[in-house]
This record gives structure tokens, C-alpha cells and sequence, in this order.
């Protein structure tokens, strides 16, 4: 058996950033002309006006900021309310293996690893842009990595639920090393023109080496241990997949094939759900919540955050033990513990103990105790 730890992180940030102010200003502009086209059937009482958004909510019912696109110029088109991105070649790398190949080569630099060293690639995230070939299997060939790869979709936990499936192989010693990427286009999926939903996501991509903690050859963390869970709900919802063209509508631009919530049941639930994760979790491995230095959640949602980390702790959480990127990132699905954790670990001492959470769609809940050592 060997002991695996998280020896490299990285993450690709997208150039463009979306405001508040701006995405308010196009989404605003979109209700216009929708208003201004259904008039007549606004004035007869058969359709409701579309209401405008406004950046004062954004801030407090998230505490999003802004967020990086790929593509910022369709998303703020009134005419097309999504991103929109050239076609490429199937000879081309595809855009999600673009994006993850930065974060990847990032990962692979802070570990002191080159691709020989890798043995496994797993692409962990919340949609995937063709069926097959698997993505991860395209991001292995760019990176020139041998051995095996395969693609996992677990919505926000994705990239939690990677890191547990590789850290269980290298204790194992079935491989040496893994590299587990998560390219999150979430732009693609947000429905851009719901106002209760259009500010929440953003795009980026993160990646993690797990090898074993013997092999590091610098600062690191050891992983203690990992947990998983899952409990069917409804509440976020993603009705997008292969059986499209066989339902009634076809291919139509139909609402369920975005992304959707009931946020206030998400957080009502979700909250008790993932508090009771971690401190199940902290006292199987024989921890109490004050051993925790630092905590990297998800980031959909900053009062939900503040909330979890008020009840793992028992009181109100320093910034520093509980750091937030949401405000600058939004809600990046499951690459968003990873960014918090890649920039906002490097000051710990060694012996720190600190804790990656996700949670999200599914429901899933995530998380995995890590040691630092230097
Ligand atoms: C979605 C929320 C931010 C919504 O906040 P609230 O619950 O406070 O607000 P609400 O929806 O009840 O709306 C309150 C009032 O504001 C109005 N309102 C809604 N949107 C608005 C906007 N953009 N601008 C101005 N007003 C707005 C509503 O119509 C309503 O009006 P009136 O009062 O008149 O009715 C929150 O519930 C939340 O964050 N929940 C958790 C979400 C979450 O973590 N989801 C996971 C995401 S999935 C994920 O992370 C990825 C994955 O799993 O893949």
C-alpha cells in the first residue's frame, strides 16, 4: 500500500471577464426586446413581461462579482444569449482539451513531473463536450502520456470524486501517478436568459497530479483520506443528452436542456447534508473540526458557505480558514474547490490539516483530508 498525495495543481483562467454590470446590461437589453416583440400579447394579458436583473441581487444572493468566458461577445448579444464558439476540425484539439492542457501542464510543472511520469488521466467534469472518443483519452495523446484515461461526470463533485478514484489506485500501486483534469465550460450549459439562474456560472479549468507521497520532490499534500456520497434529487437538473432528437420536440431550444434549479431547496438541503459529511468524516479519521486549518468548499454560493462553515466549526469562520474565489470566478461546477485550494494552500505549515469539499447536482458531496507537508 502507498500513501497518495496532491504533489501539483493548476488552473487555466479564461481571458474575458464578465461584470455583473455588463451581464445585467445585455441580459436587460434581452428582456427589452423580448418585451418589445410580445407587446401585443404583454398588453392582452396572455404573457407576463420579462423582468430585468439587477447587480444589487447578483452580489447578495451570491456574492458573484464577475466570471471568466470563453466566449463573452454571444453571451452579451441580445440576438443570441450564449456563447459561441467557431466549429473546429476533428483534427483540431477540442476545446475542452485545450483548456486542460494549460491546466495540466501548470499541475505537472509545480509536481516536477513530465508526462513519462503520469499513468492514468481522468477527465472529471459536469458535461463533456462529444460522447466519445472520451475526452481524457484526447487530453492523454496531446500530453503524450502511455497508459490509460477515461471520463467522469459526478455534476460539481466531478473533480473530488477524480481525486478519490486516483488516490485509491496509487495506494493500490495499480499506477505511479494520475493527472485529474477538469475543464468546466459551464457557459455552455447556463441558460442565459433566466434571470434567476443567468448570473451563477463562470468557465475555467483545474487540474491536480495524485501520486505517491514517497515520489514527491517538493512541498505537498498527503492525502488522509477520502469520502463520497450521493442521494438522488431533482433540484438540479440537466435534461441535455443523447435521447434529444427521439422526444416529442426534437431538438427544440427547450428550457430543460440547460441547466436548472430550485436553489432555495438546494441550499436548504444541501447545507445539513454536506455539514454531516464533514464532520462524519473528520471523526473517522479521528479529527475534531479545530484540527482544520483551512477549508476549500465549492463555490456556488457564499452565504452557503458561510452557513457550512459556521456549522463544521461551531462559529464564524477567519477568511483565511474558509477562502472564497466566487466573487472573482462565480460558480465554476466542480473545478471550484480546486481553485480555491491551488491558490489559497502554499502559506500552510507543515503538519496542517485541511479539507476539499464539494457538493452539488446529483446530490453528490465530496471530500478528501489532506496533510501538509514541505
Ligand atoms: C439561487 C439563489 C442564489 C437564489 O437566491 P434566493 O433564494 O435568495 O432568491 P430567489 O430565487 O428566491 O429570488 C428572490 C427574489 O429575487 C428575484 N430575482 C431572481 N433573480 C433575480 C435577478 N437576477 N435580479 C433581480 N431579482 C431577481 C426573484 O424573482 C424573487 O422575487 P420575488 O421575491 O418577487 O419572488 C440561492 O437560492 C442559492 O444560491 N441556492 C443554492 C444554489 C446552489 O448552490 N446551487 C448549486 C448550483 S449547481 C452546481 O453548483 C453545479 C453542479 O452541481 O453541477
Amino acid at each position: 500500500m502507498h500513501t497518495p498525495a496532491i504533489t501539483g495543481t493548476g488552473v487555466f483562467t479564461p481571458d474575458e471577464i464578465i461584470t455583473n454590470a455588463e451581464l445585467v446590461a445585455g441580459f436587460n437589453a434581452y428582456a427589452d426586446r423580448m418585451n418589445a416583440e410580445n407587446a401585443a400579447a404583454i398588453d392582452a394579458g396572455q404573457c407576463e413581461p420579462m423582468a430585468h436583473s439587477s447587480e444589487e441581487f447578483i452580489v447578495r444572493a451570491s456574492g458573484i462579482e464577475q466570471r471568466h468566458v470563453m466566449d463573452k461577445t454571444g453571451i452579451l448579444d441580445p440576438q443570441v444569449m450564449h456563447p459561441l464558439f467557431r466549429q473546429r476540425s476533428d483534427d483540431e484539439p477540442s476545446l475542452m482539451a485545450e483548456m486542460a492542457l494549460d491546466a495540466a501542464k501548470k499541475a505537472l510543472a509545480q509536481a516536477g513531473r513530465t508526462p513519462a511520469d503520469i499513468d492514468l488521466v481522468i477527465c472529471a467534469a459536469s458535461n463533456m463536450e462529444r460522447a466519445y472518443p472520451a475526452m481524457a483519452i484526447e487530453i492523454q495523446n496531446l500530453l503524450g502520456i502511455a497508459g490509460f484515461a477515461f471520463d467522469m461526470n459526478v455534476a460539481c463533485s466531478s473533480a473530488t470524486f477524480g481525486i478519490q478514484t486516483a488516490a485509491d489506485m496509487v495506494r493500490a500501486g495499480s499506477i505511479r501517478a494520475a493527472l485529474v483534469v477538469n475543464p468546466e465550460i459551464c457557459s455552455g450549459h447556463l441558460e442565459w436568459r433566466d434571470r434567476d439562474c443567468h448570473f451563477i456560472f463562470g468557465d475555467v479549468a483545474t487540474a491536480c497530479v495524485i501520486e505517491r507521497k514517497e515520489a514527491a520532490s517538493g512541498p505537498h499534500f498527503e492525502i488522509l483520506s477520502t469520502r463520497c456520497a450521493t442521494q438522488f434529487s431533482n433540484n438540479i437538473r440537466n435534461n441535455n443528452g443523447f435521447l434529444r432528437r427521439t422526444r416529442p420536440d426534437g431538438v427544440a431550444d427547450r428550457r430543460d436542456m440547460q441547466f436548472m434549479q430550485n436553489g432555495r431547496k438546494v441550499f436548504k438541503e444541501v447545507v445539513p447534508m454536506v455539514s454531516q459529511h464533514i464532520a462524519g468524516h473528520m471523526d473517522d479519521a479521528g479529527l475534531g473540526s479545530d484540527s482544520l486549518k483551512r477549508m476549500w468548499l465549492h463555490q456556488a454560493n457564499k452565504s452557503m458557505n458561510d452557513l457550512i462553515g459556521k456549522k463544521v466549526l461551531g462559529r464564524t469562520p477567519e477568511p483565511a480558514e474558509q477562502p472564497n474565489i466566487l466573487q472573482d470566478y462565480a460558480n465554476t461546477s466542480s473545478a471550484g474547490s480546486i481553485i480555491a485550494f491551488s491558490q489559497n494552500s502554499d502559506d500552510l505549515a507543515e503538519g496542517d490539516i485541511g479539507l476539499i469539499c464539494s457538493f452539488g447536482a446529483g446530490y453528490s458531496v465530496g471530500s478528501v483530508l489532506l496533510r501538509r507537508h514541505l
